[in-house]
């Protein structure tokens, strides 16, 4: 089954979000960002392309994040999202190259964003995440 990786960035105790730009359907929802692990490449080293890629920004993949969420993608295939905490390698802002807006929320922020449906079943693993950062 194709998994899709998403990051959990915590940085002076806020969380990087993310608004998409599409699909349509998904556009000005916000997520975790990443991507599809492609075939012979390992988990880690797929969100820290994805995060290159997306967003020019360099980060340490650490550990799994709460659990796989089941998702049904665009062509109606099963996917399972994995999301992991992520470390940033240096002090560099991440840029938005292919979403509309970032923003660092922090815990009390956690249930007025916007997310999409299927992120929201990580909300009380991202509260504890955030409340045990500095
Ligand atoms: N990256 C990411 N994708 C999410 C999240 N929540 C969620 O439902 N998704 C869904 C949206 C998409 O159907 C799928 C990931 O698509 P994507 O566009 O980010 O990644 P991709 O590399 O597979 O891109 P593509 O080949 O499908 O164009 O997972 C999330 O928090 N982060």
């Amino acid at each position: 089954m194709r998994v899709v990786v998403g990051a959990a960035v915590v940085r002076d105790g806020r969380l990087l979000v993310a608004q998409r730009a599409e699909p349509p359907d998904m556009r000005g929802r916000w997520e975790l960002p990443g991507g599809s692990v492609e075939d012979g490449e390992s988990e880690t080293d797929a969100l820290a392309r994805e995060l290159r890629e997306e967003l020019a920004y360099a980060v340490v993949v650490g550990d799994r994040l709460g659990p796989d969420v089941p998702v049904t993608g665009r062509a109606g295939q099963e996917l399972v999202l994995r999301f992991y905490r992520c470390t940033p390698e240096n002090g560099a802002e991440p840029v938005a190259l292919e979403h509309l807006a970032l923003r660092w929320v922090g815990i009390d922020d956690l249930d007025g964003v916007e997310w999409l449906p299927a992120d929201e079943v990580l909300l009380p693993a991202l509260r504890a995440a955030l409340e045990g950062s500095p």
